[in-house]
């Protein structure tokens, strides 16, 4: 950068700290005047002398203040700056008095003699033995703590990933670090491959190292997964190593054996493929198949018995005429082991649940109800009256670590779930990991019903377990096939079957709710959103522009795509005021009064809900992955930006944490799944065919409650339709359902 100066000076005073992410605001006295220098400075105190290479910077609020790039810390010199240094807290068990007897004793020589020979401690008054090697023993982890961050920082690993590195590994940093950098990719969060591959170049490790190697493999393995496969063709694989990594085919082979022997990979041969799968999604999948077959079997022919006379009295105590379909599914649900219920928007699944549900709980068995986000819990649980959890919750998710990276969940083979029957809604969004991790809590006996619509998009996670469950003729299934008449009414409904049969959608019909408006270009597609958004529709149908209406797109780039048109939103409906406070973090610009989602589950944030007067009247944790709300209010000073999710909870988030939030004017069609919004905008103009097909097109339709408008070409539209292409998936459970059954019966 051009305008970058040196500054030199000594800490006076530490103003603020972010003990996470090392984010520091400190006054530093130069030679003739006292600077305020802000950034991340790890392990700084006062008395530490600094050398700093930034840039001068102007606070709206705070004025001048010295930008941090990097740094260079000494340590104090002068007896001055090492009692200062000592006073700051540096070392437990060390105040401003002591700080003074121990450098009236040793003088310049003082942190020599703390380093060296700490049990010269004991000559200061106060020091006794023990508290001397207390003392001792935690200068010298401080010392390789900044040993540490120098010598990563040579690698040029910035020092808030240091600090993470550091917090891993401890003493052992620097030799892992020398002699297999790949381990960060795998224990860091943060740091991936490409990072580890460049440092290991740094530190001198060569292309052929068997550790570069592997690591390449699980990054392309897991690259793989995080599109949604449990394995990868061995040649695809061995191809793409070899291109990733410019390594011989031999080499990579010799890898492939040297990660099965550790049983980091799985390697199969399955009819005419090979495959090659990370562990954990192999033993999820033939976990998830063996325990589904095994439960499948326990069947509960009591409950079968003068079934038809109990429907009868339900239709009658409900009056209500189940279907044919639906009366089947009540039926099975009744005896089957496993059943699957699944079909489109207004088949009847509400209905069909909430009878089984009434019949068993006739019968006092105890029916537990989740769901797999918390937004489909929600709805569950409005829908049938019943509380409803989100999976994890029922599993009682809980973290073996401080920084939450490690999840296990309390409720599994040693204590499984105490139910009769387990209904799951919203199945097609359970990956083939969290469907394991259910399986392993449901006890021998306990009977599970899966519901859901096989033709949303699949999974975000890996796996394709709904339709594999169907497909593999394994377990029993129910389709509920029948539109009911008061769902009729709705064009929603209707065009989401047509969609769903490969047919085109009927638009525009008076006094309906779904619209199509024909724009040929971009710009214009833009344009319409805005007004149609501004002013169209909550002057014709008198929504909330934020919260009613939302814009779901099929991708994340490109003018159309979701982080364009959150930035043209946020100008539209929150444009930039005096009155409101923002922050830029990295990409993104937050405004107060912005809609926003959060993009990843956090189970441990603290959330608060206030009454009208401003008394806390609840509060818990946890905030999940597709949860939507408002900026409510960005605070510089305190680094926090405090967010309104449903009208309801108050989540404070500190800067650092931002980017667990996305705007969410617009959001894409997959991150959409299970939730539902009263107004939804749909851009349909182009796109790559793989992406565009009927699958997606039917998901984003089927969010809407009230009112569709599609905004583009119809050619587009009808091609959606015609494409009936799946992105196909590489996953085996519907292949080892069937073969564990075959080996049962
Ligand atoms: N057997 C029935 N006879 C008459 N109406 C029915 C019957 N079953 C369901 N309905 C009606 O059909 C509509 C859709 O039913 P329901 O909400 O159960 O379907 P769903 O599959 O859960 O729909 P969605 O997925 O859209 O929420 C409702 O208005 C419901 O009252």
């Amino acid at each position: 950068m051009d305008n970058q100066i040196i500054i030199e000076g000594t800490i006076e005073d530490i103003i603020f700290r972010n003990e996470e992410n090392g984010y520091t605001v400190c006054s530093i006295q130069a030679k003739d005047e006292e600077i305020v220098c802000v950034g991340t400075l790890l392990e700084a105190y006062p008395g530490e002398t600094l050398k700093i290479i930034g840039s001068w910077v102007t606070h709206p609020i705070y004025g001048n203040q010295f930008q941090i790039d990097t740094y260079e810390k000494t340590i104090p010199k002068t007896e001055d700056g090492i009692e200062k240094y000592l006073s700051s807290g540096v070392i437990k068990g060390i105040g401003p008095a002591l700080a003074r007897r121990i450098v009236e004793k040793f003088g310049l020589d003082t942190l020599r003699v703390i380093e060296e020979e700490w049990e010269r401690l004991e000559e200061v008054k106060g020091i006794s033995r023990q508290k001397a090697l207390q003392i001792g023993e935690i200068f010298h982890e401080q010392r390789e703590l900044r040993r540490a961050i120098l010598f990563l920082q040579d690698y040029g690993i910035s020092p808030s990933y240091a600090l993470k590195i550091y917090k891993q590994y401890g003493e052992g940093t620097i030799e892992i670090v020398k002699s297999n950098p790949y381990r960060l990719a795998e224990d860091i969060f943060g740091i991936g491959f490409k990072m580890a591959d460049q440092i290991a170049e740094t530190v001198g490790i060569g292309e052929d190292s068997p550790h570069r190697i592997k690591a390449g493999i699980k990054f392309i393995l897991n690259q793989y997964s995080n599109n949604g496969h449990t394995y990868m063709l061995r040649e695809h694989l061995i191809q793409a190593a070899h291109e990733l990594l410019g390594v011989s085919y031999e080499l990579i082979e010799n890898a492939l054996i040297e990660l099965q022997v550790y049983k980091q990979i799985w390697q199969e041969k399955m009819e005419d493929i090979e495959a090659v799968y990370l562990t954990p999604f192999y033993y999820a999948e033939m976990n998830t198949a063996r325990r589904l077959i095994d439960l499948a079997m326990m069947k509960d022919e009591v409950q079968s018995k003068g079934i038809e006379k109990r429907i009868d009295r339900l239709e009658k105590e409900k009056r209500i005429k189940l279907a044919p379909e639906q009366r089947q599914a009540v039926k099975e649900a009744m005896s089957e082991g496993v059943l699957i219920i699944t079909g489109g928007p207004g088949t009847g699944k509400t209905t069909t649940i909430n009878s089984i549900i009434s019949l068993l709980e006739e019968e006092g068995y105890d029916v537990i109800l989740a769901a797999p986000t918390g937004r489909a819990a929600k709805r569950m649980s409005e829908a049938t009256g019943k509380e409803a959890s989100t999976i994890h919750r029922l599993l009682e998710i809980t973290f073996l670590e401080e920084d939450n990276k490690k999840q296990v969940f309390e409720r599994n083979e040693e204590r499984p779930l105490e139910a009769d029957v387990i209904i799951i809604d919203e199945v097609s969004m359970v990956d083939i990991l969290l469907m394991n991790s259910l399986l392993k809590a449901v006890a021998p006996g306990t009977r599970l019903i899966f519901v859901g619509d096989v033709d949303q998009l699949p999974s975000v996670g890996p796996g394709n377990v709904l339709k594999d469950m169907i497909r593999s003729e394994t377990i029993k299934v129910v389709r509920l096939t029948e539109v009911f008449r008061q769902a009729r009414e709705s064009a929603i409904v209707m065009n989401a079957h047509r969609i769903n049969k490969g047919e085109y959608p009927v638009l525009n019909e008076k006094d309906k709710d779904f619209f199509f408006m024909k724009r040929s270009i971009q710009d214009e597609v833009i344009e319409t959103i805005k007004q149609l958004v501004k002013k169209r529709l909550p002057a014709f149908t008198d929504c909330d522009s934020i919260k009613d209406i939302q814009i779901l797109t099929p991708m994340r780039k490109g003018s159309l795509g979701v982080e364009s048109l959150n930035t043209v939103l946020q100008q539209t409906l929150n444009p930039p005021s005096k009155k409101k406070r923002e922050k830029e973090y990295r990409m993104t610009l937050f405004r107060e009064g912005d809609k926003v989602m959060q993009i990843k589950n956090n189970y441990n944030i603290p959330w608060k809900i206030y009454n009208d007067i401003g008394m806390r009247i609840d509060e818990g944790v946890g905030v999940f992955n597709g949860d939507a709300g408002n900026i409510q209010e960005i605070d510089e000073e305190a680094q926090t930006l405090t967010v309104l999710f449903d009208d309801l909870k108050t989540v404070e988030y500190d800067f650092s944490q931002l980017d667990e939030l996305e705007l969410a004017y617009a959001v894409t069609i997959h991150k959409s799944q299970g939730s539902e919004y009263p107004i939804v905008i749909i851009p349909i103009h182009s796109g790559p065919p793989m992406l565009m097909n009927r699958n997606l097109l039917y998901t984003a339709v089927t969010r809407a409650k009230k009112l569709v408008v599609i905004v583009g070409l119809e050619s587009t539209l009808h091609r959606m339709v015609d494409n009936n292409r799946e992105i196909n998936r590489y996953s085996s459970l519907a292949y080892r359902l069937r073969k564990i059954k075959e080996l049962t019966s």
